[in-house]
């Protein structure tokens, strides 16, 4: 916002330019000859002047001899006053200054002053109104405002200062069109999605209790007692199709802040903007969309409890058929105050990354799931949509960041215990055709899927999982696709992922050697948890062309043996609790090598075969016994 405004004061000589300034400095009219040229003067800020300004005013001479100092003082100023004082100097308004400005390609607001009001020949106020102002202000739409002032008896000298200050500060051009007496499209765009955010149980009126927010965010003050009647019968009378019983409408919001702007109020619906996060241009401060954020290496971002809520919330709110799922109405409903989805959920063709209902519309557990993943992924775009949707923290001053936590940093993954993470992220390699889209289909509740369509581009799924103890987690499931060998040279990718699920085809004979060759090719592999996995088990198991066998292979590694799942059985859901345990407990997911390995397996086996030979060798002897 402007902190400094800088006035040029210009007219034709003789009107009294120094004589205002001096007026308005020295607090006593100066009769006699003052310097033809004061001084520049600076003022600070006082109770007084609008938005803390500091003000510079600027005399000048009209004189042909000064024109170059004229000319870069003009330049210079961010609002022009012209001052008049009879029927030339007033002639040549519209026929010299203001087409000047206008050949200096200047866009600053102009205030006129009619100055010397305490001569007889001036005319009275409502004349010079009427015939001198009004038909200028038509003239050149630069002109902000107009004003009779007399330096002499000091009359509206502190009065024009303010409203060169005011129309720096809060300038109408921006929010109202005088030709076409509406509200520009940006402020009326900005004013729409105040009402909006406003309008918290999205009824498409504010009731009484609305307005009282709304006015004491805006204004930080409460409304007087017969204040808000007032307001509604003023809207009422305005528009006399929309009824104020229920509370009062968009049409009549926008209505009564026209209002405000036809009757030269428009600092109340800069009040209201800037309160919003308004800039002077009428777009969201960027410290407001994009607040301070960092992420450490080795943490992430996650929802704090006010995020989950606040998210939570908005579901609840514009899910208005209560039917558990946001259609693409209540979606956009939703999506209304932002610029539209977040690019990222368009691109990966959302929902289609989460859970939906059997209509396929997005469910309140696939929204916050969806919402988790974004935060871990880009925590920028959900601060920035945090904002659009007018997020507020339990304390009003709280920042977006508040909806937001860093974790603890995990660097040491070997290290025994549970990570503080509730969002993770697991990368799922294996050869094409392995089955890991379907698993990713079966991680959403989608039915299984006979068809066959290679996967191009990295695909996602997120969804909740219960851990051991009850505990909720989101796990982010990842298949790579095409860009499988670049992710994995990149050495930041894989320290924000917390998993490697290998996965292979064990009916195809050629599917587990992919994984070898990965593991030979990208040994930082190896300092990643990892899980392995047997898919398509519902299928006839086969020998796979590779020096060892999954079992063995793993087993060489000190690692747990693949698990074989089908995505066609109940229990592939138990897998996702495997991958979520890995995940938040990582020194699990890495070789034995550390603690002797773990032989209860092999004895239980041993002690089979021993009862085995034991029993064939009793048979054998009572056969022997029988002959
Ligand atoms: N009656 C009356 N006389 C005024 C008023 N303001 C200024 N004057 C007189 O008008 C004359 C010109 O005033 P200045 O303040 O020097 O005018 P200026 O616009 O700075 O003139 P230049 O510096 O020559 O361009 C002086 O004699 C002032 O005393 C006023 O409000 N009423
Ligand atoms: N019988 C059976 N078929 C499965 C199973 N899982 C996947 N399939 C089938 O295997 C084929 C390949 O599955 P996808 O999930 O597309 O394999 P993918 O690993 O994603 O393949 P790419 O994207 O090419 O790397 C499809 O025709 C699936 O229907 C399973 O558990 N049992
Ligand atoms: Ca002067
Ligand atoms: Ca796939």
């Amino acid at each position: 916002m402007t902190t400094a405004v800088r006035i040029c004061v210009c007219g034709d000589e003789g009107t009294g330019k120094s004589s205002l300034i001096a007026s308005l400095v020295k607090d006593v009219f100066v009769a006699n000859k003052i310097q033809s040229v004061l001084p520049q003067v600076t003022i600070p800020p006082t109770i007084g002047t609008p938005e803390n300004v500091t003000t510079t005013i600027v005399d000048t001479s009209a004189r042909p001899q000064d024109r170059t100092t004229l000319r870069k003082e003009i330049r210079k100023c961010n609002v022009i006053l012209l001052v008049y004082s009879d029927h030339y100097s007033y002639e040549r308004v519209a026929l010299f200054w203001m087409p000047y400005f206008r050949s200096l390609g200047v866009n600053v607001p102009v205030v006129l002053c009619a100055n010397k009001s305490d001569l007889a020949a001036s005319g009275s106020t409502s004349q010079v109104v009427e015939e001198e102002m009004l038909p200028v202000m038509a003239e050149f739409r630069e002109i902000d405002s107009c004003i009779r002032t007399s330096a002499k008896e000091q009359h509206n000298v502190i009065e024009v200062f303010y409203l060169c200050q005011k129309a720096v500060t809060h300038p109408i051009a921006p929010l109202y069109d005088h030709k076409e007496g509406q509200l520009k499209p940006a402020c009326m765009a900005a004013l729409k999605r105040v009402f909006y955010l406003c309008d918290k149980d999205q009824d498409g009126y504010l009731n009484d209790d609305e307005m009282h927010e709304f006015q004491s965010k805006s204004f930080e003050k409460p409304l007087l007692p017969g204040e808000l009647e007032n307001i509604k019968a003023t809207v009422s009378k305005a528009v006399p199709t929309s009824s104020t019983e229920k509370g009062l409408d968009l049409h009549g919001f926008l209505q009564l802040n026209k209002m405000y702007a036809e009757k030269g109020r428009h600092e109340t619906i800069w009040i209201i903007l800037r309160k919003h996060h308004y800039t002077d241009s009428l777009s969201l401060e960027d410290s407001f969309l994009h607040p301070r954020f960092d992420v450490p290496d080795y943490s992430s971002a996650e929802l704090s409890p006010a995020g989950y809520r606040f998210f939570m919330d908005l579901f609840l709110t514009f899910d208005k058929d209560n039917d558990g799922g946001l259609n693409d109405q209540e979606l956009a409903a939703l999506f209304a105050p932002t610029p539209g989805l977040p690019q990222s959920w368009v691109e990966t063709s959302f929902p289609s990354s989460t859970v939906r209902n059997e209509a396929g519309h997005i469910t309140l557990q696939g929204w916050l799931a969806q919402w988790s993943m974004t935060t871990f992924l880009e925590p920028k775009t959900t601060l920035e949509y945090l904002a659009y949707l007018g997020f507020e923290g339990p304390d009003a001053r709280d920042s977006t960041t508040a909806a937001l936590k860093v974790t603890k940093p995990r660097k040491r993954r070997r290290r025994p215990g549970r990570v503080e993470r509730n969002v993770v992220l697991c990368y799922l390699l294996g050869s094409a055709g392995a089955g890991k889209s379907s698993l990713l289909d079966a991680f959403l509740n989608r039915p299984f899927d006979a068809l066959y369509h290679p996967t191009i581009k990295p695909r996602r799924a997120v969804n909740s999982v219960e851990l051991h103890g009850g505990k909720q987690c989101y796990l982010i499931l990842e298949e790579l696709g095409e860009l499988e060998p670049a992710i994995l040279e990149n050495q930041a990718k894989l320290d924000t992922c917390d998993l490697i699920c290998y996965a292979y085809d064990s009916s195809e004979p050629d599917s587990f050697s992919h994984i070898v060759d990965l593991r030979k090719r990208y040994p930082q592999l190896d300092e990643l948890p990892a899980i392995y996995t047997a898919l398509k088990a519902d299928r006839d198991k086969t020998t796979q062309r590779s020096e060892l066998q999954p079992d063995a292979y793993t087993a060489a590694l000190n690692m747990s043996a693949p698990l074989h799942v089908s995505v066609t059985w109940n229990s592939i859901s138990e897998l996702f609790v495997a991958l979520a345990e890995a995940a938040t407990n990582p020194s699990t997911a890495f070789p034995k090598s550390e603690e002797p390995p773990d032989r209860s397996g092999l004895y239980l086996a041993l002690g089979a075969t021993t009862c085995a030979a034991l029993a064939a060798f009793m048979i054998w002897r009572r056969s022997t016994n029988s002959a």
